[in-house]
């Protein structure tokens, strides 16, 4: 995954140890990887493999116990609270399963509120641009209670892109939507990074949706357990099922 230019996201010697003494527990174990500028990764593994630790550590919203997470070359073990925040809030794009939109703002002041929070205007080129590419544009003054799931997540990714983050972080973005649905979000991704040149890491059980991304990494009892490029579901659900249950 790493050739050449600074990878957009970087993990070196990552571990996480929760808890301590008897209880404690290695969720990510020595981890090192590169995210590559203007990929799309798939991060899978059984349960309990460290996927979330992997994400949550990648985000800076958990801290490794050993080891450094880079954002281009920004290290986040040398930030205090504060700006760390600012930087999740600027730098890095957040997609959830549960979409987390505001139920009282509307379509675009959910798209836009990153960039209120962060005292600046939208550009309004940008906004068109993303806008548009979501397919979205005629619910601008919808609330999002009044959208279907997969129109919901559209705007979700909307506003994971309204800050030109350095990388979108996704933890199971399909998981609540059917599968017609889910196909259109995955597609949508797809086009994000192949179109728009953002660079996407992509938590998920489901081998279809690891297929829309370039390549998946594999974790399992918190170490990396491989990489599979050009990944297909059937050649993923054949990796899975050698990393154990699924
Ligand atoms: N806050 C915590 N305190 C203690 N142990 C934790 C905590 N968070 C996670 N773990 C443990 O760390 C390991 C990795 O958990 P993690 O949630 O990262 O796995 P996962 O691959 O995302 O699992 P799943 O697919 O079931 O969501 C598990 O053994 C889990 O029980």
């Amino acid at each position: 995954m790493n050739t050449g230019g600074t990878p957009a996201l970087r993990l070196e010697a990552v571990r996480k140890i929760y808890g301590s003494g008897d209880g404690a527990v290695t969720a990510l174990d020595g981890v090192s990887v590169g995210i590559q500028r203007g990929s799309f990764t798939a991060v899978m593994g059984p349960s309990g493999s460290g996927k979330s630790t992997f994400l949550h550590c990648a985000a800076g919203l958990d801290r490794p116990s050993s080891g450094k997470v880079l954002l281009g070359e920004t290290e986040l073990g040398g930030l205090r609270e504060r700006a760390l925040t600012e930087l999740r809030r600027t730098r890095i794009g957040f997609v959830f399963q549960a979409y987390n939109l505001l139920p009282s703002l509307n379509v675009l002041q959910n798209i836009t509120l990153p960039m209120r929070l962060a005292g600046k205007k939208p550009d309004a080129r940008w906004l068109r641009e993303i806008v548009d590419g979501v397919g979205i544009a005629k619910r601008l003054e919808h609330r999002p209670a009044e959208l279907s799931g997969g129109q919901q997540q559209r705007v979700a990714i909307a506003r994971a892109l309204i800050t030109r983050p350095e990388v979108v972080l996704a933890d199971e973005p399909t998981g609540a939507l059917d599968t017609r649905t889910a196909r259109q979000v995955l597609d949508l991704l797809r086009t994000v990074v192949d179109q728009m040149g953002q660079t996407v890491l992509m938590v998920t059980h489901d081998p279809v949706a690891a297929s829309a991304a370039h390549g998946v990494l594999f974790l399992a009892d918190g170490k990396l357990a491989g990489h599979l490029p050009q990944p297909t579901p059937e050649r993923v659900a054949q990796r899975l099922t050698h990393l154990g249950e699924w």
